[in-house]
């Protein structure tokens, strides 16, 4: 395991830390609606805008001491050289020896990107040019199904990273999308996906992209087997299939050895990792969706993020600024969740992306070095759309036992203007930030209730139900409007959130060991269903529910 190229410390026995527990048995004293009354500067000193983004976090249970705090807290944990280390193409995932270097993928600078010494960029730019060719051949129709037929529909069959970013990215963008194209994802394994995805497409006119780094991940390759059998099924002969059928992976030999031909297979890098992903050529249904100059759009709004993260000032800078305010809340309120609440309704699979983004990264309880951390890392991140969650769990948010801070993301203009859906849609949006910041006291509700005509006695027994505490924080991030170019900059900035995170926690955001012990054990139980493997070393409820499973398919 290599060495990390910066120095990390354990958070919690530097001194800054021990200053920020004293910080904050004092800021937990403090009411959000106090604080912004007292001072009417407040949102414009806790705001900031870059990239096409700009982040209020003035709802957040903070003071300029906090900010200064833990400023100081990046910096005495080694953040800044950190980041350096990350633009460097150092082997920042040293359980895996291997860069993280997705800001390469969206460099629009003449600067080179080094991988043990050699620069990566002409290749990165290679597989932008192989892109560009071949959505160029889509949208044109030079490449058409074997009884050529233009292509009306494609399956990107993909899990994980090879799915959620492309999904989040291709559904954000869908005023882009060009006409006549249809685009579809098939992720699970459970065969009820593909079977409904298939259902109403043709094979003379579906393209297949199978989407996997590794070209190993049982899911995809399944899902690649069952395609290519409906395709042969349906009309398609085996000479057909590189017509309908590429792939992206940086492992070009099973790709080959599936049938793709070497001149389909679009590469992948080792030092990207899957949930970094989007912005190689996982990106292409994106492209073909979007168009290659929105795809470079999109490349380019995350440079912009990048290039902030990258030369701002520590507490001028917003993906440090989120990264340290979830550490606040974790590390020091005990906050072990945080939400993701799009208010747009083409960004509602945000919540997921970003969930296996942070909680894959950051879901860790080893240091760099492989020792216990006795602090805590990664938070559980859930999320759904607004205005459809007040309807469902804001109620928790309002009144719950649980401490949740949470992110509220909206684009000011809207692509469907239809009535004032989405002046009403802003209303709801800020409304819910400002109930969770300050609350209904006692009195409010009382008076409330006066208002409506109670009586005393059920003044009395009615008010404590309707009381919300508020001081709970959350951030509101605006940008104009869902262009390739914000949505860019908005992905970008929580990679960069999550990657401070994993630093501060001195932990490996980049690699994911955790996923591989289900896997094999997973292999295993198939390999009893299968009858290839005996039941014995199995747990009892394991094996118990095998033999449940047998007996009702009649596999015994
Ligand atoms: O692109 P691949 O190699 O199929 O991997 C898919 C996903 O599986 C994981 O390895 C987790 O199982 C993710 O990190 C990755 O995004």
């Amino acid at each position: 395991m290599s060495e990390l190229p910066y120095t990390s410390n354990y958070p919690n026995t530097l001194p800054i830390w021990s200053q920020l527990q004293e910080h904050q048995a004092k800021v937990k004293q403090l009411h959000l609606r106090e604080e912004f009354s007292k001072d009417p500067q407040r949102a414009e000193r806790f705001f900031q805008k870059a990239a096409g983004i700009y982040l209020d976090y003035s709802k957040n249970l903070i003071t300029d001491e906090t900010i200064k705090l833990l400023t100081q807290l990046a910096n005495d944990a080694g953040l800044p050289a950190a980041i350096k280390a990350m633009f460097n193409g150092e082997k920042i995932n040293n359980s895996e020896e291997r860069p993280a270097l997705h800001v390469a993928l969206r460099n629009q600078a003449a600067v080179p990107y080094k991988v043990d010494g050699t620069d990566v960029m002409p290749e990165v730019k290679a597989a932008l040019n192989q892109m560009e060719r071949f959505v160029w051949s889509i949208h044109s129709a030079q490449w058409r199904g074997y009884t050529n037929k233009r292509f009306t529909d494609i399956v990107h069959l993909g899990i994980g990273g090879s799915y959620l970013g492309p999904k989040v990215v291709s559904a954000a963008l869908k005023p882009y999308w060009k006409a006549g194209l249809n685009l579809h994802y098939v992720a699970n394994i459970d065969g009820t996906h593909i079977t409904e995805e298939l259902k109403h497409l043709s094979p003379e006119s579906t393209l297949f992209i199978i989407a996997s780094k590794s070209f190993g991940t049982q899911e995809t390759i399944m899902n690649a087997k069952s395609a290519k059998a409906w395709f042969l099924r349906n009309g398609g002969l085996e000479e057909d299939v590189h017509k309908h059928f590429v792939a992206i992976t940086a492992n070009k030999q099973k790709a080959y050895n599936f049938g793709i031909r070497e001149e389909n297979i679009f590469p992948m890098w080792d030092w990207v990792g899957g949930r970094y992903s989007l912005w190689s050529t996982i990106g292409l249904p994106i492209a073909l969706t979007i168009g290659i100059e929105n795809f470079k759009n999109l490349l380019a709004g995350a440079y912009d993020m990048d290039e902030h993260f990258r030369t701002a000032p520590l507490d001028h800078n917003i993906p440090v600024i989120l990264g340290l305010l979830g550490v606040w809340y974790s590390n020091f309120f005990n906050a072990d969740s945080h939400a993701i609440l799009p208010y747009d309704h083409y960004l509602r699979a945000l919540p997921a992306h970003i969930q296996q983004l942070d909680m894959e990264s950051n879901g860790k309880s080893v240091t760099h070095k492989g020792e216990a951390v006795d602090w805590s890392t990664g938070p559980i991140i859930w999320g759904g759309a607004g205005a459809n969650g007040q309807h469902a769990y804001h109620q928790l948010l309002h009144q719950g036992t649980h401490f949740l801070p949470a992110d509220f993301i909206m684009p000011l203009r809207t692509h469907n203007h239809i009535g004032d859906h989405h002046a009403l849609l802003l209303s709801n949006c800020l409304s819910q930030s400002q109930a969770l910041m300050q609350g209904k006291t006692l009195e409010e509700a009382k008076a409330e209730l006066k208002a409506q005509g109670k009586t005393d006695s059920q003044i009395d027994e009615l008010a404590p139900h309707k009381v919300i505490p508020g001081n709970r924080p959350s951030n509101t991030i605006l940008f104009e409007k869902s262009t390739p170019r914000t949505i860019g900059a908005l992905i970008a900035m929580y990679e960069h959130k999550v990657f401070v995170q994993g630093v501060i926690w001195n932990i490996n955001s980049f690699d994911q060991w955790g996923v591989e012990l289900g896997k094999e054990l997973g292999e295993h139980i198939y390999q009893i269903i299968t009858g290839e493997n005996e039941t014995n070393g199995q747990d009892s409820s394991t094996k118990h529910l095998i033999e449940l499973f047998k007996k009702i398919n009649n596999r015994i």
